[in-house]
């Protein structure tokens, strides 16, 4: 059961390819998929799950870019990535192809918790 997931369950897994027809993420489920990911907010649309990294300086910040950005790659699964105030960081994950979240949203929240840490 879904309900049961775990951190290590998520960061097992992998992106599947998505071009729709992929299912959605309710708010609820994603609430309770977040009690394992402590790092991520479900915004208030219920659409996405967005994780603030305040590093200590620009090139850790920019490095932690990269580091996510070469994982997206590979998980062809792309967040938005905010860099402002030279050292904040801010990561916003969602499906863009079914308009909300989708289980391959927490796979990456997951992945990207491990290439940050
Ligand atoms: C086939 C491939 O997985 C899709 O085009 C991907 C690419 N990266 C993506 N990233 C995100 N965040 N949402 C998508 O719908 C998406 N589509």
């Amino acid at each position: 059961m879904n309900e049961s997931k775990t951190l290590t369950d998520w960061s097992s897994r992998h992106c599947v390819p998505c071009e729709g027809g992929i299912d959605r993420v309710s708010a609820d489920a994603a609430k309770r998929y977040l009690v394992e990911l402590s790092n991520w907010s479900l915004e208030e649309d219920g659409k996405q799950i967005s994780r603030k990294l305040n590093t200590g300086d620009f090139q850790t910040a920019v490095r932690h870019l990269n580091a996510i950005a070469e994982l997206a790659e590979a998980e062809q699964h792309h967040p938005d990535l905010h860099l402002t105030g030279y050292r904040h960081l801010r990561v916003v994950l969602t499906t863009h192809a079914i308009g909300g979240l989708s289980e391959n949203d927490f796979v990456m929240a997951a992945h990207i918790d491990r290439v940050v840490s």
